[in-house]
């Protein structure tokens, strides 16, 4: 199994890191346009292989797309983060050309790869890989609901006094400040919903902290996080090199699921060796479709910033 990671970045590295360390890859390459930066950071993760016991080989390149020829998975991380006080979406100017191109040349020589698109305004950048190439739709993936959904029960388990593996949890919807949708109704504490453990006005408050937990991170860092986003990827590029068939929300084209068309939002979808192996449409409230639709219109609106 041979993973190309685009961007060797604090994202781009953490998630080749976590990658290796689960050992499950024969191959990582990462990618960068910094001279020797990928070299570099492929060394330093590779001098970590006796001390955390893998075997995954790591390489790095300034640019040549040739070493990357015949990947299985791409995961798209080149771009630029978010400081302090901007939005994900303020960031389209610049990525949404680095994407392009990134993905055009990740296809030229790894014609049958699935791709994991991070870059933000990750939705957006997902939905132009749709627009710019002719993958079929199982194939390029968005990350984003992994990570708010960590995130998540993160808060959860905080506000419960649990432990994080007494808890689960989902965020669908857009991966941004405003869009992203906590399903705190279905959330659970050892499959007791929380609400049994904790009232409503604590639950929104969760909830609340849940979608601005990028921006909190920007804030305290002064760039946006890289542990938790690259222990997501490495969650996704798991699941489908080890065709473990979870569900995790990804950004995924639409063509009427959730009533909604012509976009790539955060829903539950199965991930196995083909990629996105099944949309999962889940019952929601009314409350949660008029989030879900109110959180797609967002993303349309960015969308539409789009040269295509
Ligand atoms: N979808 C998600 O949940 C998350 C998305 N992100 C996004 O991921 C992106 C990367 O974030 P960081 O790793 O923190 O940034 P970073 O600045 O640490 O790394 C980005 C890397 O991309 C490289 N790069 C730029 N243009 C390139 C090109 N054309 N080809 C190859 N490499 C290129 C840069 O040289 C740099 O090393 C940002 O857009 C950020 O907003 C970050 C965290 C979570
Ligand atoms: O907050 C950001 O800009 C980076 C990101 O998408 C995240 O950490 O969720």
């Amino acid at each position: 199994m041979k993973i190309t990671v685009v961007g060797a970045g604090a994202v781009g590295a953490s998630c080749a890191e976590y990658i290796a360390i689960k050992d499950f890859a024969s191959e990582v390459v990462l990618l960068d346009i910094k001279e020797g930066y990928a070299e570099g950071k492929a060394m330093d993760l590779m001098q970590t292989a006796s001390l955390n016991g893998f075997d995954t080989k790591i390489t790095g390149t300034t640019g040549d797309y040739s070493k990357t020829a015949g990947s299985d998975i791409a995961v798209i991380t080149s771009g630029i983060p978010r400081k302090p006080g901007m939005t994900r979406e303020e960031l389209i100017g610049i990525n949404a050309g680095i994407v392009k191109t990134v993905s055009s040349n990740l296809i030229e020589h790894s014609p049958n790869a699935i791709i994991i698109v991070v870059s933000n305004p990750m939705d957006t950048m997902t939905y132009l890989v749709h627009k710019t190439t002719n993958l079929p739709k199982n194939r390029i993936i968005g990350m984003g609901g992994a990570l708010d959904s960590a995130r998540f029960k993160y808060r959860l388990a905080e506000a419960l006094g649990a432990p994080i593996s007494d808890v689960d949890g989902m965020v669908i919807g857009g991966h941004s400040d405003k869009g992203m949708v906590p399903l705190t109704r279905l959330a659970t504490r050892n499959s007791v919903p929380v609400s049994e453990f904790i009232s409503e006005d604590r639950l929104e408050q969760v909830a609340a902290d849940t979608k601005v937990g990028g921006a909190t991170l920007t804030k305290l860092l002064g760039t946006s996080a890289w542990y938790a986003p690259g222990a997501a990827v490495s969650g996704l590029v798991q699941a489908i090199a080890c065709d473990q068939k979870k569900i995790f929300p990804c950004s995924t084209l639409l063509e009427g699921e959730y009533g909604l068309n012509d976009l790539c939002i955060g829903t539950p979808v199965v991930l196995g060796r083909n990629g996105i192996e099944k949309i999962v449409e889940i019952t929601l409230s009314d409350e949660e479709k008029a989030k879900l639709a109110e959180s797609a219109e967002g993303v349309k609106k960015t969308n539409g910033l789009l040269e295509l």
